[in-house]
Order: structure tokens, then sequence, then C-alpha cells
């Protein structure tokens, strides 16, 4: 069998035989390596630039014509309980079942072999790497990076009847959209069955390259001359005779239980991941010798020492590593939000769920065979896909008194979802508030809801008037949010009199019910950070919109949306200035808008400080004041008292008492900074997650493209396309990447490996891989780089021939 096996090999190098790999020495590189995790911003350039090496897919053409081109597979639904993406923990489960190996904390004697663990069911097994030698009798390797031994190769009979070779299981890393978390690890459903690969192999390649677990998971320097190990997981012997120097981790032999312990994952958990090695590197060397310079310049003469005034680029030499890899998280985020040991690769699923939640939001639609849709207009004006976001039941009356509905659409024109808010039975007639129309367009605040456009339609069998403004899925009014119970008997009325729009301002749906003495108060007080949080950004906002020359006019609970945490913003604007134009656009009446403004914001802020939409009624206002007066700070009372009762100081015309919304700074003062601070800290864990998402688009796009090469059925009316030249050695990587199987052909799935094995693939590292066909016939040795230069010329043809293709159709 081996005899076979060796001729077969021979005639498969494609880089010739192992005795001619040269592996550059680098020892800058490897030192720099050992940086791999968390402490060297750098990879992400590095990830970057390399990534910008392959060339991407042509634009999306949208072409139908393709499907039949599509693989055996396709068709086949996306299985959501197999997403890849729920791995992460379930490997995290398998990996912490490892101890034993991990019982020696990086001694780290370099250049030292470690005596193999006693201990280990599954230690190296030297007589293989030896007849692996002979076999080839090849020249010594000078390198300890040899190639990588599959297990099958000489574990005999090991080699498993080959069932079906799908790539089905890979198909889900990402998951379709919309299912969130429910899924498993693949582990149990697979079928998938293929020789043995050896999973020690890769992990063999780990072992001898890693100066620092850390960089197992994502980069081994594999230019390391002698193999360094701190890390016990790497438990290294001297592997063969002839000179040969192999060594091996862990026994190519491996058994299921041990695989993951074989992880780069498990391997970076358990240990520091600053090395001896890396301490030296980063530490300058300096000359002690003194080292005077005297010059003479203009009659003045200095003197200085030459070594500080060496060129830059005789500083300490910096490289970048050969390698891709995520960083890890940078230690200010890390210190946030450590809720785990584990190492997060995904975002945190709080992020993620709402991001989740959003996209569900926005791709819900209206079942078009239900009865509602049947009421729906399929299109107005340019806008499709009506659905309604208030709860069903007959409109109620809303701004200026008359009906409105809310709903989430899609624009015609550009594909995005907006938020339009109908109102009913509106004959538009007065067309002088264009002016303000386009200043709310031109007002972006990130706390107010933006104005897109306004039409009338007669769409819906009515004339209607329709406010178009940006959707923020998931939104929910602050009314509903925080005073839920009180909703359907809306007690937020206007019970102080205005002087001018009273009866165009009447915001009450069911007045006059239960008005009876405020509920709840002194239970569930809201926290005073909450409140100010509000304040700042409700303050902000109305300073933006009174600036412009504007009013919110309609600054109430049910007006203004939160999203996420605490982020508010002021909706529906500009909807009053146009159902009611008679109280617009004068000096005057903005004036006075912008106190009621005012006042309205002090009535919310009371509100919510009570916790008690009856708070800001009339007649329970001083004892509403009071409450807050013993709960919360003197700043919150006396802002409330300042705004709340400033219209009456404006209908006195007293001057000096006329209140602008910049009378809060004072209150808000140092709370300002505390609301920056969280905003800056947000702002960093959430930069920190883009910068992983990054990541995995950048090793998705391989596996797309991957994906589009290997098992193409026909290419060039050449039906074995795939089969051959370097297609298969990518369809053997594809083997190595996702299908290997343990000693008893279960599958072995191990999520860091393929990571590991990708920001290899991407760098185009020199390290080498051993590949083997599924039938054992052929075995290569190959580096990443080549393979990394053959998917691009791959890939190339492919998207050449396409583009052919489609100048001909
Ligand atoms: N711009 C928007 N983006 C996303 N959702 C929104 C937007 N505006 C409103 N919503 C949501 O739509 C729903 C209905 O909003 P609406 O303002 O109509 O509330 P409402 O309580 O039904 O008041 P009314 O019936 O008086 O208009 C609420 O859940 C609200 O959060």
């Amino acid at each position: 069998m081996q005899q076979q096996q060796q001729n077969n090999s021979n005639s498969s190098f494609r880089n010739g035989p192992p005795g001619q790999v040269q592996v550059p020495p680098s020892q800058e590189v490897s030192a720099v390596s050992g940086d791999a995790m968390g402490t060297n911003g750098d990879q992400y350039f590095n990830a970057t630039f390399n990534a910008m090496g392959i060339q991407d897919f042509p634009p999306f053409r949208g072409s139908a014509r393709r499907s039949n081109l599509a693989g055996p597979g396709a068709g086949k639904p996306f299985n959501a309980s197999s997403a890849m993406d729920q791995m992460p923990d379930d490997f995290a489960a398998l990996n912490l079942a490892v101890g034993p190996l991990h019982n020696k904390q990086g001694s780290g004697n370099a250049g030292e072999f470690e005596p193999k663990s006693p201990g280990l069911p599954h230690s190296s097994s030297t007589s293989s790497f030896a007849s692996y030698a002979s076999m080839f009798g090849q020249t010594p390797i000078t390198t300890s990076v040899g190639p990588q031994i599959p297990s099958s190769v000489f574990g005999g009979g090991q080699g498993q009847a080959v069932s079906s070779a799908t790539s089905a299981n890979s198909s889900s890393l990402f998951g379709p959209p919309g299912a969130p978390s429910n899924g498993r690890a693949p582990t149990g459903g697979t079928s998938i069955s293929a020789p043995v690969f050896g999973p020690a192999s890769q992990q063999q390649s780990a072992a001898v390259s890693s100066s620092n677990p850390a960089t197992q998971m994502f980069a081994p320097s594999p230019q390391s001359l002698a193999p360094v190990s701190s890390n016990p997981a790497s438990q290294m012997v001297p592997a063969s005779t002839n000179g040969l120097v192999f060594s091996s981790s862990i026994s190519p032999i491996h058994s299921p239980g041990i695989s993951p312990s074989g992880s780069p994952l498990a391997a970076r958990r358990m240990q520091s991941p600053i090395t001896p090695a890396l301490r030296q590197a980063t530490i300058p060397h300096k000359s002690a010798s003194s080292n005077l310079v005297q010059e003479s310049v203009g009659g003045t003469t200095y003197f200085y020492n030459a070594e500080e005034f060496k060129p830059q680029n005789e500083g300490p030499s910096l490289t970048l590593p050969a390698f891709c890899a995520y960083s890890g998280m940078p230690s200010h985020v890390i210190h946030l939000r450590m809720k785990t040991a584990l190492p997060q690769y995904f975002a945190p699923d709080e992020l993620k769920m709402d991001a989740l939640n959003r996209h569900v939001l926005s791709m819900v639609q209206v079942d078009p065979s239900s009865p509602s849709a049947a009421d729906l207009p399929s299109e107005v004006d340019n806008y499709q896909n009506l659905c309604p976001l208030e709860r069903p039941g007959p409109p109620r009356p809303s701004m200026g008194n008359l009906p409105s509905t809310t709903y989430k659409a899609v624009s015609t024109k550009d594909g995005v979802h907006y938020c339009l808010r109908r109102i009913h039975g509106f004959r538009l007639a007065n067309t002088k508030v264009n002016a303000i129309m386009e200043s709310w367009k031109k007002l972006y605040h990130p706390n107010v809801v933006t104005l897109k456009e306004v039409f009338t339609t007669k769409a819906f069998n009515d004339n209607s008037i329709v406010f178009v403004y940006d959707y923020h899925p998931g939104a929910e009014t602050l009314m509903s949010h925080h005073f839920a119970s009180h909703s359907h008997m809306n007690g937020y009325n206007h019970h102080h009199h205005h002087h001018h729009h009273h009866h165009h301002h009447h915001f009450s749906r069911d007045h006059g019910k239960n008005s009876s003495s405020p509920r709840n108060m002194n239970n569930n007080l809201l926290p005073e950070s909450l409140i100010w949080t509000y304040i700042v950004q409700l303050s902000s906002a109305l300073r933006a919109i009174h600036a412009a020359g504007l009013a919110a006019r309609s600054l109430e609970p049910s007006r203004i949306i939160l999203s996420g945490k605490a982020r508010i913003r002021i909706n529906c604007v500009g909807i009053l200035d146009i159902i009611t134009p008679e109280n617009s656009g004068s000096t005057s009446n903005v004036a006075a808008f912008k106190q009621d403004d005012l006042t309205a914001l002090g009535r919310i802020i009371l509100a919510l400080a009570c916790n008690n939409l009856m708070s800001v009624q009339r007649d329970n206002i001083q004892s509403a004041i009071d409450i807050v007066q013993r709960n919360y700070s003197p700043d919150l009372k006396n802002l409330i008292c300042l705004f709340i009762f400033c219209h009456y100081s404006y209908l006195l015309q007293n001057p000096n008492r006329i209140r602008n919304i910049n009378d809060v700074m004072p209150m808000i003062g140092a709370r300002f900074f505390t609301q920056l601070d969280t905003a800056q800290l947000r702002s960093d864990v959430v930069e920190h997650e883009l910068a992983k998402e990054i990541e995995n688009g950048r090793l998705f796009r391989i596996m797309v493209k991957l994906g589009s090469i290997n098992e193409r059925p026909e290419y060039h009316s050449e039906p074995s396309w795939a089969e051959t030249g370097d297609r298969f050695m990518l369809k053997l990587f594809r083997d190595y990447l996702f299908h290997q199987v343990d000693e008893n052909g279960a599958a072995w799935v191990d999520m860091a490996h393929i990571i590991q094995c990708l920001n290899k693939f991407d760098a185009g590292v020199p390290e080498k891989l051993c590949l083997v066909s599924r039938d054992e016939s052929s075995m290569l040795v190959v580096s990443y780089s080549e393979l990394k230069r053959c998917f691009q010329s791959c890939f190339q043809e492919l998207v050449a021939q396409a583009n052919q293709t489609s100048s001909f159709s």
C-alpha cells in the first residue's frame, strides 16, 4: 500500500519533491508573528492588504441564466440547524475537556524538545515519520516545517469508504438571514465520510511553528527555524532519523476525543500570548557606548549623541507578519465586557440579536392572502410593499385631530425602506409651506427622524397626505415603552391653555378617561441617569431644530421613538406645519412654538421622572414636582420647573424670563461628559465588532470563491475542469479544510482549524501542507502560497469566462 502511494505521490508532486522545499529563514517575521494575538493591530492592515490581492467577484448581474450551472447541491434548502455560526460555543465545550494536555504552562525552552507526556493516550508515533522519510528517499529537509503527514498514509486500514462528496456542510457559515441562534453545530447530523486525512496534520504544523500559543489560532509562523514551543499542547519529539527532523506534537493517528485539543483554538485560550521571544523582540537594543558628535552651525556648537540622530529607518526594524489574522480584542474593549473567557469570533449576542431583529422587521411583509392586504394599495406614489406599523384597529384621531396611519414601505426609486405616515382625509390647500418643508428635509440630526418627502395621494381612495421619514426598524414610541399601561387611556393632554393654536394641538384621543390621581407614583422610578440621557438627546435635537428656525410642535411621548437601549429621536416633525399651516411660518408663531417645545420638554421629563403620565395634568403638577424633589437631584427639579412654567413667562412677555433651549446646559453640566463617555465606549465596542465582521467577511469571500471553483461540473466544455490541474489541488484543499475525519471515520469538525487554514491561505504563507485525495491514490505537498496562486488564477479564469459569456448574450 505504501509502495503504491509512493509511486502515485511522486507523480503528483506539483512543487517538486519536498527535499527542494526552501523555506526562507526570517527571524524578524517569526519574532513578530509571536505577537499575533491581541497586541499588534497591524494584522488588520495586513489582512486588508492581503485580501486586496485576491480579485473580487464581478459586479452582481442578477443572472438567473446561471442557475443551470449550479452544482449538484443547488436547490437544497439552507439548513438553519447546522449553522456554523453557532459553532464557537460547541467547540468551546469540546475544548474545555482537554485539561490534561495543558497541564504545563508555557515552559518555553527554545529549541528544546519536550518529552511527550506519558498521560497522552495518543502520543507521537515516530515510526510513521521514519517511513515517510524513507518512502521518498529525499535529501533531508532542513526545516522543521515538514510536509504535513496524513495519518491515512501510514495508518493502514483507516481509510474509510468515501461516501458522497458534498460540500453542503460548509454552506451555512453565516446562516440564512433571520435564522437566529437556535442552530446547533452539525456534529450530529453530518454524514460526510472522507478518508482519514489526519487531523493531526494541521496540529503538527501549529506545534512546530508556534512559539506563541496565541499564534496557533491564527498565524503560526512557518519560518521558525527551530521548533520552539512554549506550548504544552505541542509535545514535541524528534521524529525521525536520517537527519530529517520532523516534529510532531500529536500522533497522526488521532482519536476524536483528542482532536479538539489540537485545535488552534484550545491552545490559544490556555495561555498567555506573551512569550519571552516576544518581549525580546519588542525591546530595542541600545548601544552602551556614548558617541558624542560635535557640530558647529552659525557659530554655535552643538553636541549630540549620534545614536539619537540616526535616520528613522535605522531604529528598531518593524515588519508585518506574513499572515492574515484577526488580531483579537483590543485591551480597552476586552476589559469593558469580558463576559466569558472564551475568545469571541462573532459579535456578542446582544448586538447580533439587535441586528437580526432589525433585519427581520425590515423584511416583514403583509401576507398577500390576508384580508388586510386587500385594503392596502399595492403602490403609493413611489412606494411599494406597504406594511402597517401600528396595532390593528380603526385609525384614531392623531395629529391635528386627523386620523393617521403609519406604514413601512420600500421606495421604488432606491429600494430603501422608509416610514410613511399617512394623514387621512386631508386636502392640501396651502402651498406656502414649501420653505418649511425644505428646511425640515435638510435637518439631519441623530435625535430627529428625518423627513424625506411629502406628497398627496388618492391611492387610499381618499385625499391623503403622506409624510415620508427614515425608517428605524424596531423603534418603539417612548409612550409605549415607558407608559404602556396608559397608552390607551392617554392622560397626556394639554391642560394648560395655549393662546394661539390650542385647537390644532389637541393630542388627546380618549380624553377624560382614567384621569384619576396619578398611579404608580413613587414606584419603579427610572434611574436618574436614564432621564438625563433623554434630556441631553432631546435638548440636542431641539437646539438643532430651533437653530434652523423651526419648532418640533408635537413633542410628546408618542411622538418620540426609542431604538436600542436609550436612543431616542423626535418623530413626526413637520406634520403640524402643513396641516395647521395658518399657524406656521410667521416669526412670532415660531417663537411661541419654541416656547411650547420647551414646555413640552419639561412635561416629558416630569412624566418620566414620576414614571407616570398623569403627573403632567395640571392638578397633579405640584405633587409630581414634590416627587421629583424627593427622589432626584435638585438640577432635575430645577430643569423641569424652568421649562414647564416657561410658557407663562412667555405669555407675560417678561423678556428676562423668556427661556431658550440653551438654558438646559448649566443644569446638564458635567452629565454631558457622562453621556459622551458612554457614547464613546459604545462606539469602541461596536467598532471592534465591526473589525471582527470584516475579518469574517474576508474569509467568507475566500470561501465563496473556493466554492465557485470547486466541483464545477464543466467549464469550457471540459467536464473534468474541476478535477484536474490547479483545480484538483484546490479540491483537495477544500477536503483538507472541511472534510477531515478522525480515525473512526467520524467527521472532525473544528472551526479553529478552518479559520487558521483559510488565514494562511489568504496570506499565501510558504508553509506546506499535505493533501491526500479521497481514494488515497495521490498525495500532494503544496505550500499555501502555491495554493493561493492557483486559487487566484482559477478564479480569474472563471470571472473572465463569465464576463465573456455575458457579453455574447
Ligand atoms: N420612523 C419610524 N421608523 C420606525 N418605526 C416607527 C417610525 N415612526 C413610528 N414608528 C413605529 O410605528 C408604530 C406606530 O407609530 P405611531 O407614531 O403611529 O404610534 P401610535 O402610538 O400608533 O400613535 P398614533 O396612532 O397617534 O399615530 C410605533 O410602534 C412606532 O414605534
